[in-house]
């Protein structure tokens, strides 16, 4: 079953319509209505599209295309990161703004949703060529967002560094300090804990599965994690806070592998973060001692995903469709108990159906359990609503109430996931279907905002 438009050359866009189309079934069977909504939120109300010209070090002209997708201002401002990565395009920025107006509608926060970025790769550049694009690229996206408009913030490829860039070029541009920009430094508007913000809380939604399928939590669990960026680290360094122990960090080259079972620990994930700042590879690490050579095994080209024998959770925290249909099929019969994407769309179609295929065989206590992305990884863009709203009263907030209104956030997130599949999704299964009951209470909460404000009746 696919959605209503088709858009074959948009293959990614196509994925995020068809998934969240085939869950609102049982909803569109009850209220045909919201068939008339559900076509009207599937195209984004503006896309713009730019050309961002910089300057290598040694003196070249370059120039790669930006864009920012304002998919939906219903609930609020649009809101979401930016990517930069050579992979980026018009499908790619569709489906994650796509994906961005569900989730902050679960946030519970008055967020709208967007995304954007660039096709231009940061890795192998110096931190002037990524500060000149960061001035070019702001110089046309400066006359499109506004703290009340639309309010950017990071993803693939801009972290802390690149927003630094960004905000300094809005700031020099327009003669005006606001808040434009979320994921700001801590000096200058930003939140405490937003850099946490998406791996913590993907950690915090997964407590909440356990708490209620399994009666455990983290402490013992083996733990697969992929990617080594923001989301990864901070994923892997709360899961070590838990008592659970991380097995598996990768990148674009390759996986690492912990030999035996206590895995990586906190001063890894330090160093780790810091060769990541210098825009290495995970590769580069372990080339470099013969101590790490010991304790791990490098698996070229690898996602982690095969390479552990027993399993109980899986975090895909990497980029998107990076668990396959058979690699679903291997950590279920590694005894996978628990996936959550830390990433956007991590899975890819074959791959939830084969966890929601585990879920609905399941006999009492052998449930697989699967949460999407805009469910378990709305962690970061609730921080980033936090972020906006000391920005607005000029006030900063301590590390603990951030951190507590984070977890709150992600145990209501769950809460509203879990009850709206209850309600709507009747399949028999002892565990309702994370997938369905997000997308479901996502939809019903942008239908309802633009139906009361006239954009379709
Ligand atoms: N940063 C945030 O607050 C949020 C990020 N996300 C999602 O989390 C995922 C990771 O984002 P960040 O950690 O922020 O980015 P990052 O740039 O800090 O890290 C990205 C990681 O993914 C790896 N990666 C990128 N492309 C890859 C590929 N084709 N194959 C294998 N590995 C690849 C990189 O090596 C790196 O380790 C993305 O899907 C992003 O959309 C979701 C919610 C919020
Ligand atoms: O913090 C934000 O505004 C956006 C985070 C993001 O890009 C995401 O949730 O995928």
């Amino acid at each position: 079953m696919t959605a209503s438009h088709q858009v074959p050359n948009e293959p990614e866009f196509q994925q995020a319509r068809d998934e969240v189309y085939v869950t609102l079934q049982p909803l569109l069977e009850k209220k045909p209505e919201y068939k008339r909504a559900l076509e009207i939120i599937e195209i984004p109300e503006r896309v713009i599209q730019f050309r961002v010209v910089w300057e290598t070090d040694s003196g070249e002209v370059r120039v790669n295309t930006g864009y920012r997708v304002q998919f939906n201002s219903a609930l609020g401002p649009y809101k979401g990161g930016l990517r930069l990565h050579p992979t980026v395009n018009l499908s790619v920025l569709k489906f994650l703004g796509y994906e961005q107006v569900y989730k902050n509608a679960l946030t519970g926060l008055s967020l709208g949703g967007g995304k954007g970025g660039s096709d231009f790769d940061p890795k192998g550049k110096s931190d002037r060529e990524i500060r000149r694009f960061c001035m070019a690229f702001m110089r046309e996206l400066s006359k499109h967002i506004g703290a009340d408009k639309d309010v950017p913030a990071g993803d693939i490829g801009v972290g802390g560094r690149e927003i630094g860039y960004l905000f300094g070029a809005y700031r020099r541009q327009r003669n005006e300090f606001a808040g434009i920009l979320t994921g700001k430094g801590g000096d200058w508007g930003g939140s405490l804990i937003r850099p946490e913000a998406t791996g913590y809380g993907l950690v915090y939604y997964v407590e909440e599965m356990m708490k209620h399928a399994g009666n455990t939590d983290f402490t013992g669990k083996r733990v697969l994690v992929s990617g080594s960026g923001n989301v990864a680290q901070y994923a892997a360094l709360k899961v070590i806070e838990l008592g659970g122990f991380v097995l598996t960090l990768s990148d674009s080259k390759g996986s690492l592998v912990s030999n035996d079972s206590r895995g990586f620990t906190k001063a890894d994930i330090g160093a780790i973060a810091e060769l990541k700042l210098a825009r290495k590879y995970l590769i580069d690490w372990y080339n470099a001692s013969s101590e790490l050579q010991s304790r791990f095994t490098y698996h070229e080209g690898a996602r982690p995903w095969t390479l552990v024998q027993k399993v109980d959770v899986a975090l895909p925290s990497a980029t998107q469709n990076e668990v396959s249909g058979e690699e679903a099929k291997a950590l279920v019969a590694a005894g996978c108990k628990y996936v959550a994407e830390g990433s956007n769309m991590g899975c890819t179609k074959d791959a939830i159906d084969v966890f929601e295929a585990a879920r609905l065989a399941a006999k009492d206590g052998e449930a697989v359990w699967y949460a999407p992305g805009k469910a378990s990884n709305c962690g970061g863009v609730a921080v980033s609503g936090l972020e906006m709203a000391q920005n607005s009263q000029r006030i900063k907030w301590t590390s603990e109430e951030v951190d507590a209104r984070l977890k709150q956030i992600m145990i209501n997130c769950y809460q509203n996931c879990f009850d709206t599949a209850k309600l709507h999704v009747q399949d028999g299964a002892g565990l309702p279907s994370l997938v369905a009951g997000a997308n479901i209470a996502g939809f019903l909460k942008v239908a309802e905002a633009m139906r009361d404000q006239g954009e379709w009746w």
